[in-house]
């Protein structure tokens, strides 16, 4: 772990089941690879990943079992580590390839961006050769401008020890927000394309591992489910999943099922499978058997689950690039500390509004008090910002380099379009966040969906868990997560507590985390906040100049649509204090007005 890392705090645990193929998988790590340093639950960092799935190899090897490593994408955006270095990745990408991985895919984040695409081209495949794998990803080759796979579309192979036969596929959703300098093809037009019906017709296959950048429970994971199983009826289908950020597991029958793997470096996830045939002959089982576990990213889980210690747990390997990123970390500055949080200040832990709320924060003090372009003079505005450009909670306690790149990784400006009547943009608003089933049906198929405005998490579970009961948690996370000096206290100071965490419910049942956790509420938000920012009166202005952050435009623009405004966001709307981010607005704000004692 990182030296200022917060040290784990013991708790109960629910053991791994061992099988004969057993998977570590990671997804939707978005540059954590430095472990949560304000977080006990989830401070265990790429090095100690390296250590325990070095570990568990020899564990299982030893039983005669196999174990293989996935990740399912969106390594990028989202932490100093990634985005704080010029150009962005260079250090991520040297500590991600330490790690032995058998089947690597990518992400959308990995697409949104020329430089991003191109880096994974020309740096993350060689890294990972013969175990990325891009089905349903071309790219337009920077240097011959031909239009080539990403990598390949897919790979047979055979585990190490027992020969089982797998061919195994890497896809991404149905994604339309890449750069053109990529093409993602739908999963439903790829699989009927002759390399993959070649590659499900192969009699000689034990397991099809279907690895990719899509939610467990899916209309492309069922499109592909349906597809194997025409020709296929009882093989075995693992799916490994990503991209909405949360712990899942689905059933597609009883042989095929699909494990998704949270975010953000807090969960690493375990399969294991019995009653596989293999290369030299079928299984005795007559069924195989699935079982899933959700490992708490943290030593004390490590230790637990490897039988180890914390001398004898840590490999060569995972020591040195616990030591890489530590220095990686200095490098990039990223514990410089801007200001001093004086609460925590959630996503969706409180509802909204509320004093606790990071989106009523935005909206009553940062918005307002540094969103001013000069060239606009002291004209009344209103801002817009989609709840998804922020990405994690802000702890009570120091705020560093590390904490902006957390909370607000995204490159996106402003732009604004004058003189749009105060009425109008509240109807918008109202389109934007009541009535977007409305909405959805005045969109073609060539529209965005206006789904992804939200966190991605929100999207996976759109309905509220509110515990009445939200005392422990509350006293827990206010003492242990954001305490001012960012100090866990010990197992003894909390003896007889447990720990607030994910508490998963999900195909098989409520028992597939490791951790034992007190649950913690979640409150939905709005897909849209706005703020008034009326310099000097404080009536409502007849018009405003609409300022919105530039990813929101496609859906403004349908949404203006419905309100009746007629108007063309692209060629209308202008720059607003250029070069300026959201990221820059909010850390010029704590710069100012969260000073540290
Ligand atoms: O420029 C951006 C890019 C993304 N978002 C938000 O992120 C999610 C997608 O996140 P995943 O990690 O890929 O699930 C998208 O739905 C937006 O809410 C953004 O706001 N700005």
């Amino acid at each position: 772990a990182q030296p200022s890392a917060p040290s784990p705090i013991s708790a109960p645990l629910r053991d791994l089941e061992l099988g004969q193929l057993n998977f570590l998988h990671t997804t939707d790590t978005h540059g954590w690879l430095a472990g949560h340093l304000q977080e006990p639950s989830y401070s265990a960092d790429w090095g100690d990943y390296i250590s325990f799935s070095e570990r568990m190899r020899e564990k299982v090897e030893a039983q005669g079992q196999d174990l293989l490593v996935i990740d399912t994408g969106d390594r990028v955006e989202g932490n100093g580590l990634y985005d704080s270095s010029e150009p962005k990745g260079v250090y991520l990408s040297e500590i991600l390839r330490h790690q032995h991985i058998d089947v690597i895919t990518s992400g959308n984040h990995e697409l949104y961006k020329q430089n991003t695409s191109e880096t994974e081209l020309l740096h993350t495949v060689p890294n990972f050769r013969g175990k990325y794998l891009a089905s349903n990803i071309d790219i337009y080759h920077p240097e011959t401008g031909e239009l080539v796979p990403l990598a390949p579309r897919y790979k047979k192979f055979t585990t190490d020890l027992q020969g089982i036969r797998i061919v195994a596929f890497g896809f991404l959703f149905d994604f339309t927000g890449n750069y053109n300098n990529t093409v993602v093809q739908r999963v439903e037009d790829t699989i009927k394309e002759d390399w993959f019906q070649e590659a499900i017709r192969d009699k000689e296959v034990d397991l099809f591992l279907v690895a990719g950048h899509v939610p467990a429970h899916s209309s492309e994971w069922r499109a592909i489910y349906k597809e194997i199983r025409g020709t296929r009826w009882d093989t075995p289908i693992q799916f490994f999943s990503g991209h909405q950020h949360i712990r899942d597991y689905a059933k597609y029958d009883s042989k095929a099922v699909a494990l998704a793997s949270g975010r953000f470096m807090e969960t690493i996830g375990f399969m294991s499978i019995d009653g596989l045939s293999t290369g030299s002959g079928p299984s005795k089982e007559s069924q195989p058997t699935f079982k899933r576990r959700y490992i708490d990213n943290n030593l004390f889980s490590f230790y637990h689950h490897t039988g180890l210690d914390a001398d004898t747990f840590p490999t060569k390997k995972g020591r040195k690039v616990s030591q890489l990123i530590a220095e990686s970390r200095t490098a990039l500055q990223l514990d410089q500390v801007h200001g001093c949080a004086p609460r925590d200040l959630w996503m969706s832990r409180v509802p909204y509004p509320n004093p606790n709320s990071i989106y009523t924060w935005l909206e009553t003090k940062v918005l307002i008090e540094t969103l001013k372009d000069e060239s606009r003079g002291e004209r009344p505005s209103v801002a817009i910002l989609n709840s998804g450009a922020i990405r994690f909670d802000i702890f009570k306690g120091v705020f560093t380099q590390d904490t902006t790149w957390t909370i607000s990784p995204f490159t996106n400006g402003f732009r604004y379009v004058k003189d749009v009547p105060y009425e109008k943009v509240q109807l918008i608003m109202e389109v934007l966040n009541k009535q977007t089933k409305i909405l959805s049906t005045l969109q073609d198929n060539t529209e965005p969906s206006l789904l992804p405005l939200v966190p991605p998490e929100q999207l996976a579970r759109p309905e509220e868990i509110i515990f009445d009961d939200d005392e422990l948690s509350e006293g827990w996370l206010t003492s242990n997560m954001g305490g001012s000096s960012q100090v866990p206290l010990s197992a003894s100071n909390i003896a007889g507590k447990i720990v607030p965490g994910y508490t998963t419910k999900d195909d098989a049942g409520d028992d597939g985390d490791d951790t034992i956790h007190a649950p913690i509420s979640f409150y939905k938000v709005p897909n849209c906040i706005q703020a008034l920012i009326s310099a000097n009166s404080s009536g409502v202005p007849e018009k405003v100049d609409l300022i919105y952050i530039e990813f929101v435009q496609p859906y403004l623009a349908l949404a203006a649509k419905f309100a009746g405004l007629e108007l063309d966001f692209v060629k209308e709307s202008d720059v607003y204090m250029p070069n300026i981010t959201l990221t820059d607005l909010i850390l010029d704000w704590v710069r100012k007005h969260w000073k540290c004692e």
